[in-house]
């Protein structure tokens, strides 16, 4: 629990103008929006730090998104500009030529439409006439179990969530005074069809208390986070190269 949210916004903010300052100067901060908690509190952030004007909303659905709604509903609130754009295409033509090769995987069904998200905001990116910086969205809960996209929506160029934690990113986002509905929003991939709860097995309550105090007060959860947490830090780590590095 954050015992100053307006404090942690206020540093976050300033983290972000920072980062700009030395490494986008005069660029813009672009973030798909999905409609959840985590995008939106990203978004309203960078509006803070950047100003309206610097934010572009991205809205990327796999063909039909039945939640559409609620990101227009965040690109209206924050008034920021914004791209809209179906990645149903080129997800399906990806995957049908990899069909005519082999089997394409549920793993593979799950984690296409996040890459192609990421060389979408990219590809956004790279186009704005004053250049952008891809905002990553995952929080610190996500990335302790590895819950995100190898180079999806784990990709990004700068990441101001990734040190706190679901409950604490809901902290920041009433702080922000965003909409409760979008703040209060079951999380969920949107992949698949399930909440992330159900996908994970057990609930952030119990994944933040193991971050904070070791233990979800559950043995068996406890287990589950620290596997998970052991088989995706090759997620957060940089790959591993062969020889010595030197930049
Ligand atoms: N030990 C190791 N060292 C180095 N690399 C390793 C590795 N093990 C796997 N890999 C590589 O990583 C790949 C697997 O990673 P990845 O492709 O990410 O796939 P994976 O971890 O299997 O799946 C991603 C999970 O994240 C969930 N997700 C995705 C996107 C957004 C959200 C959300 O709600 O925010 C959740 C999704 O539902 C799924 O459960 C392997 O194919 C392999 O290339
Ligand atoms: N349909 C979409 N349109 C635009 N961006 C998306 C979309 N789906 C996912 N994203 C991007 O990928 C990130 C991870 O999305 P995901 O749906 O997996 O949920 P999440 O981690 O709970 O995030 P959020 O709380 O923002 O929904 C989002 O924060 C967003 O930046």
């Amino acid at each position: 629990m954050l015992a100053n949210p307006k404090r942690t916004k206020d540093e976050i903010v300033q983290w972000i103008r920072s980062y700009f300052e030395s490494n986008g100067h005069g660029c813009d901060a672009v973030v798909g929006i999905s409609g959840g908690k985590d995008s939106s509190v990203v978004a309203a952030l960078c509006v803070e730090a950047l100003g309206k004007e610097r934010v572009v909303g991205v809205m990327m659905p796999n063909g039909e998104q039945p939640d559409l709604d609620d990101s227009k509903q965040l690109i209206e609130f924050l008034g920021i500009r914004y791209a809209y754009t179906d990645i149903s295409k080129a997800v399906s033509a990806v995957s049908d030529q990899v069909a005519l090769n082999m089997n394409v995987s549920d793993q593979t069904r799950i984690n296409l439409p996040p890459r192609i998200r990421m060389a979408t905001l990219y590809a956004i990116s790279q186009s704005l006439p004053h250049g952008g910086r891809v905002a990553n969205t995952c929080n610190r809960s996500e990335d302790y179990v590895g819950y995100s996209t190898k180079f999806g929506d784990s990709a990004g160029d700068f990441s101001p969530l990734a040190n706190l934690m679901v409950h604490e990113v809901i902290q920041i986002g009433y702080e922000l005074l965003l909409p409760i509905n979008l703040i209060s929003k079951t999380p969920s991939d949107g992949l698949c069809g399930k909440t992330d709860e159900d996908n994970l097995g057990f609930t952030y309550a119990h994944l933040d208390a193991y971050i904070m105090y070791g233990t979800s007060g559950i043995e068996e959860i406890d287990k589950k986070i620290a596997s998970m947490h052991d088989h995706n830090l090759h997620k957060l780590n940089p790959m591993p190269a062969y020889g010595t590095t030197i930049f």
